[in-house]
């Protein structure tokens, strides 16, 4: 059984990335940046925020960081994309969800500029994903689980079985999409989807993403699955404290499974190095314009 190591894997991927960026400064003079708006203070999203800022300026990008009211208005909200949108100094923007409830969550995702949309949750980029489009921005949570998979089952994943528990629109269904592209049989399992544990049982790779802690049970997984953890669950333990767990009931399927990721440590820092990624992708393709 192996343990995927997101932590050191993610490492890697951010060192790379940090060569590319100081190549980009020498060469173009031009250094990747990231904008972050975050309205209100959802602890979770301040943990994801810290983190982030953090490795971002760590690998030679700039990042900055607005923060807005819980109780800004929509339109003040749209106009601040609006002109982060002109503001050529900014590549990628990143509006921090969830959103207040007065808020309506897609008109805000509609108003970015795809080419800066570093999530890639902008129907453009969705439908771009949709068709194989390589030109997409990737969400980075499915990016991130497709390269731990590939890393632990060595690149070519065709003919694999992969059972995506969870439809949501920033996980499920982009997550279905990139592993269909590599060939896989992807099904996509829901809260209606009937007989779970036994649609489970027929995984070569169970991509778990509901949103429900310690959900996924060990006789759920074939023996030898690869098992993707991307929930993050912050629960109580008996002695009162705060713990992390994901979606997988982890002691349990360890035993049976050939490979698992983590929570902490699996999918959590992949996503952010793949939005570190996507933000220098943002910068290059403002290179290329430029240069014809
Ligand atoms: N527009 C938008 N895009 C996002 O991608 C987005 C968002 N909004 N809102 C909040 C969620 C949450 N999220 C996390 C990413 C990494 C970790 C992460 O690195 N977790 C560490 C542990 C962190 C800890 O110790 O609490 C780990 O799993 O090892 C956590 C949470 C991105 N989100």
């Amino acid at each position: 059984m192996t343990i995927i190591d997101g932590k050191l894997t993610a490492k890697n991927l951010r060192e790379k990335l940090a060569i590319e960026v100081a190549e980009m400064k020498s060469e173009y003079g031009v250094q990747p940046s990231l904008t972050v708006v975050m309205v209100g203070d959802d602890p979770a999203s301040q943990v994801y925020v810290k983190n982030k800022v953090q490795q971002t300026q760590a690998i030679g990008m700039i990042s900055s960081e607005i923060n807005m009211p819980a109780n800004c208005s929509q339109s003040v909200l749209l106009d601040q994309i609006k002109a982060l949108n002109h503001d050529s100094s900014v590549h990628g923007i990143l509006v921090q969800l969830p959103l207040p409830h007065h808020i309506d969550e897609s008109a805000v995702i509609a108003a970015i500029d795809p080419n800066k949309d570093v999530d890639g949750f902008h129907a453009i980029n969705s439908g771009r994903l949709f068709n194989g489009d390589l030109g997409a921005m990737v969400p980075c949570t499915p990016q991130g689980c497709v390269l731990l998979i590939k890393q632990h089952l060595g690149g070519d994943l065709s003919g694999k079985h992969v059972v995506v528990i969870g439809r949501s629109n920033i996980v499920g269904k982009p997550v279905a999409m990139l592993l269909l592209q590599e060939n896989c049989t992807v099904t996509i399992t829901h809260s209606r989807t009937r007989n779970l544990p036994e649609v489970c049982r027929q995984a070569d790779i169970v991509v778990a993403a509901v949103g429900i802690a310690e959900f996924v049970k060990a006789d759920w997984i074939k023996e030898g699955a690869t098992v993707i953890d991307v929930g993050i669950n912050r629960v109580i333990t008996h002695d009162g404290k705060y713990k992390l767990v994901g979606d997988v009931d982890y002691q349990a399927v360890i035993e049976g499974c050939g490979a698992i990721t983590p929570v902490p440590g699996g999918v959590g820092p992949m996503t952010i190095a793949c939005l570190l990624k996507n933000t220098l992708l943002a910068a290059q393709a403002t290179i290329s314009k430029r240069s014809v």
